[in-house]
């Protein structure tokens, strides 16, 4: 199958050799061609440029033609951090919430985690598998074309390996790029309660070894907040996870600053997630580091918490990625566009920053920019094709109505544009 995209106004996020991530400055640079084409074949991107420097394709067999004139082009949604997989919804919490109770309230009543554990232990795989797959689907038609999904509903060895083999399966079905994290330390079991050394001892012991034997997570996480884990248990589950081969992407500094943020980035953590609530030492640790900042915008707003300070970490020239954090509990939505929305209209952030922590820097904390996140010969053509509008702004701006009119998904078009 061969796609040619046809007088694009402006194709963004364009690279000959693209980078590997941007840190600070280079976030608000946005390479963009005007009145440009895209070519896809096999599922990759085999050529772009401008209309006027069009060579032209001889052979045309097999060729579906776009017009997008008048629209902008850019790569799809890099989505770094969610918790796609869950056994059900939470709305109940959601009104006690409306009635004044707090997150960590609610957690301490049994809800939180520790409810979607337990609906989540009483349902099979398959079952699982039916739950997720429609989440993903509407995920890839909003325009996310890579994702990294979490465990971390299970919290006993059998029924995490469960929630791993589902996101397996749903790579398999789907084909798209994704990324899994092994989050036994989410919260300390129900059957584990008042006996959390035991708990960290099964995470160390029995649950990290039999993830890795059979290959279910490329990463581990870990909750490193008050009354979850603690920055030592934090550090010890990513060491575990190191000897297994495993890098950390770590759930951090939500609520409360504990300082872990600076041994994270000197561990080599892929990334350091949440980030609501920061002191100097975190933004000075992230300032040049390889190590990802990624802010939650859909999670803030749903919890009524503080926005990532952005714009600090980005002038402290920290790479910055956005991401959902799509969860029953604190971001029920896979909505990227309305990410890029907020991080703009909340965390100061311009269009091209915003864009680019949803795409390539997206792709870089899943290790994914070597085939994701820029238009670049050779990548894998995940692509987003915007309703016509003067400037690609028009795209985070218009928050709520999503801007985004066609999505092709490795080659294929899953949505078509109206032309
Ligand atoms: N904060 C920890 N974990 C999730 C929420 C999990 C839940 O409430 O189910 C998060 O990233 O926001
Ligand atoms: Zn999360």
């Amino acid at each position: 199958m061969r796609i040619l995209i046809k007088n694009i106004r402006g194709l963004a996020g364009v690279y000959d050799d693209a980078p590997s991530l941007l840190r600070g400055k280079e976030m608000d640079k946005l390479p963009m061609i005007e009145n440009a084409f895209l070519a896809i074949e096999d599922g990759k991107i085999a050529l772009f440029g401008s209309m006027d420097d069009w060579g032209g394709i001889t052979d045309w067999r097999n060729l579906e033609v776009i017009d997008a004139e008048g629209r902008y082009v850019l790569p799809a949604w890099c989505d770094s951090h969610t918790h796609l997989v869950f056994a059900g919804s939470r709305e109940l919490e959601f009104e006690d919430r409306i009635k004044g109770l707090t997150y960590e309230q609610i957690a301490k009543r049994g809800g939180g985690i520790l409810n979607s554990a337990a609906k989540l232990a009483s349902m099979s795989e398959a079952e699982l598998f039916e739950k997720a797959l429609p989440r993903l689907s509407e995920a890839i038609e909003m325009g996310t074309g890579a994702m990294e999904m979490k465990s971390g509903y299970g919290l006993s060895t059998k029924n995490e390996l469960k929630m791993l083999r589902v996101i397996k399966d749903l790579q398999k079905e789907t084909g798209i790029a994704i990324k899994s994290s092994f989050l036994g330390a989410h919260a300390i079991a129900a059957d584990y309660a008042g006996k959390r050394r035991a708990y960290i001892d099964l995470i160390l012991e029995e649950m990290i070894p039999a993830v890795a034997e059979e290959k279910l997570a490329d990463y581990v996480d870990a909750f490193c907040e008050e009354g979850y884990f603690s920055v030592a248990e934090t550090m010890e589950i990513v060491a575990r996870g190191a000897e297994y081969g495993m890098k950390s992407k770590i759930h951090v500094n939500q609520f409360n600053a504990l300082g872990a943020i600076p041994e994270l980035v000197k561990a080599g953590a892929v990334s350091v997630d949440h980030l609501e609530v920061l002191e100097e030492a975190d933004i000075q640790a992230l300032n040049g580091a390889n190590t990802i900042a990624t802010a939650l915008p859909l999670c803030s707003l749903f919890l009524s918490i503080p926005y990532t300070l952005s714009r600090k970490l980005i002038d402290n020239n920290a790479a910055l990625a956005i991401a959902t954090d799509y969860n029953p509990g604190s971001a029920p939505s896979s909505n990227m566009a309305l990410a890029v929305s907020l991080a703009c209209i909340k965390m100061n952030m311009t269009p091209a920053e915003a864009i680019n922590a949803a795409t390539l820097n997206g792709a870089a904390a899943m290790e994914l920019a070597d085939t994701h996140g820029s238009i670049t010969n050779g990548k894998v053509a995940n692509v987003l094709i915007t309703e016509k509008c003067e400037h690609l702004s028009f795209l985070p701006y218009s928050f709520g109505k999503s801007a985004i009119a066609g999505v092709i998904n490795h080659g294929k078009v899953i949505k078509a544009i109206e032309e």
